[in-house]
């Protein structure tokens, strides 16, 4: 066996990969999966491993969320799948020819890139702008460097898939001189997820991916809602971070601006990490709304699951400062219906779907019920109940949670595989295999 293609993608919280075979004469599909892995946690300790190989009986033993006190960041749980690879699924690492890596910020970079000199320090100079993912991301390439030598690194970019959005959604009200000299728009991110669901919507319903408008919710430690019309990105609610837009697991999301230099006087001091592998310039007030907000801040849990267990959901009348979990489940809803109803106005109300995807959006059957019920108002049919419970058990990429089989709005969830997009756009870039490997 040899041609394998590793994908690998640092998220704000977790580090997810797959491997697969490189399938360059099979019409259909052009990668084939050998196995997935991910370690979650990596920001609320301890990490949590999960490793499954296809053919579990032949390669190795399926390990679900085992906590492993030894990962404390993105390139020691890199370095933990690699050992475990080594150890129990004899995979020879020579095999793995060609690597992805999800790189979050990519500024003016919109094709993948194969890593050089050039390409990694633009990645590193974009770090600040995505200071949760950009450096992680670095940390993990360069160990492929170190560790998987005869292999070809290449980035994907989450800002790749927004480029469409038209000047007037992509522009901040403010001086547009200096604007462009900094590169200071909206940039949008989760890209290579909206990719992977309007691909495999388009296919789910048997429409053109060129013909849809839908309003897409992903949301996992970090979350982000896209119109995406005639195929394209019209706008998306994170900005020239990841920080804007919907709160996440240790994300304010969208504030007041001025709310931070009436939260500490200190909000424009440099914060260094010292124990960073990449050197970060980010101002007291960015490390606080980045890292010290969102669903962490308000109940002490990064775990949308438990703030959902916790949140007393059946009663009418919550005391917000005795469940701060339920302050926390309605805060989402309220900031989600601002999208859905704005993304609605701006598709002029053509809305072919809306879809669930990220950790939160596959797995919180209550919060799916919830915006259901509130977005009959837009002539969505609502939600079917017991689809609605029962996602875990169909198989597929999509599923239809929707009342009635014709709707002509449908809600969807989509287990969304940001991997898996990165390894078939690597595949069919006959660019990318052309080069001998360094
Ligand atoms: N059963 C569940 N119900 C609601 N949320 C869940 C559940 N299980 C996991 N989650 C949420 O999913 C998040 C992870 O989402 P994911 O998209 O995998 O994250 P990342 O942004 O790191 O890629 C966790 O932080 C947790 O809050
Ligand atoms: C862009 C972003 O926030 O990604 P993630 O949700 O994977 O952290
Ligand atoms: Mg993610």
């Amino acid at each position: 066996m040899h041609n394998l293609v590793l994908s690998v993608n640092a998220g704000s919280s977790s580090l997810k990969i797959s491997l697969y075979t490189a399938q360059h004469d099979d019409n259909d599909e052009p990668v084939n999966l050998l196995l997935t892995s991910s370690i979650s946690n990596i920001s609320a300790p301890p990490a949590k491993f999960s490793f499954k190989s296809v053919n579990a009986t032949k390669d190795a033993e399926p390990t679900k969320d085992a906590p492993v006190d030894s990962i404390h960041d993105h390139a020691s749980a890199f370095e933990h799948f690699l050992d475990h690879l080594k150890r129990e699924a004899n995979i020879d690492r020579e095999q793995i020819t060609r690597i992805c890596h999800r790189v979050v910020h990519g500024g003016d970079y919109h094709d993948p890139v194969i890593i050089s000199d050039e390409s990694y320090h633009h990645i590193e100079k974009l770090s600040d702008l995505a200071p949760l993912h950009n450096g992680a991301a670095l940390s993990v390439i360069k160990a492929c460097i170190a560790n998987l030598p005869s292999s070809t690194s290449i980035a994907f970019f989450d800002t790749a898939f927004h480029r469409p959005m038209p000047p007037y959604i992509a522009n901040y009200a403010i001086n547009q001189t200096i604007a462009r000299k900094r590169g200071l728009k909206k940039y949008g991110f989760h890209g290579l997820s909206y990719a992977f669901i309007l691909r495999s919507v388009a296919r789910f319903l048997n429409k053109p991916p060129d013909a849809l408008n839908l309003i897409v919710l992903h949301l996992g430690s970090g979350a982000s809602a896209c119109a995406i019309r005639q195929g394209l990105s019209l706008d998306t609610s994170m900005g020239l971070t990841p920080l804007n837009g919907l709160p996440g697991a240790t994300r304010a999301g969208a504030i007041d601006p001025s709310l931070i230099f009436h939260y500490t006087n200190k909000a424009g001091r440099i914060t260094h990490d010292r124990k960073a592998a990449i050197q970060l310039h980010v101002t007291e007030a960015e490390d606080i709304l980045n890292t010290k907000s969102g669903w962490k801040a308000l109940t002490g849990t990064t775990d949308f699951g438990v703030i959902t267990e916790k949140a007393d959901l059946s009663n009418p009348n919550p005391d917000y400062d005795e469940n701060p979990h339920r302050l926390a489940f309605d805060i989402l809803v309220d900031r989600i219906m601002d999208y859905v109803g704005g993304y609605f106005l701006k598709l002029g109300g053509r809305v072919d779907a809306l879809v669930f995807a990220g950790g939160i959006g596959e797995r919180s059957e209550p919060l799916r019920a919830r915006i259901g019920e509130q977005v009959k108002c837009l002539g969505f049919a609502g939600l079917d109940g017991s689809k609605n419970e029962a996602v875990d058990t169909v198989d597929g990429s999509v599923v239809d949670i929707g009342q009635g089989g014709s709707q002509e709005r449908k809600i969807l969830v989509c287990r969304t595989d940001e991997q898996l997009e990165m390894a078939r756009e690597c595949v069919l870039k006959k660019e990318f295999w052309d080069e001998p490997t360094p």
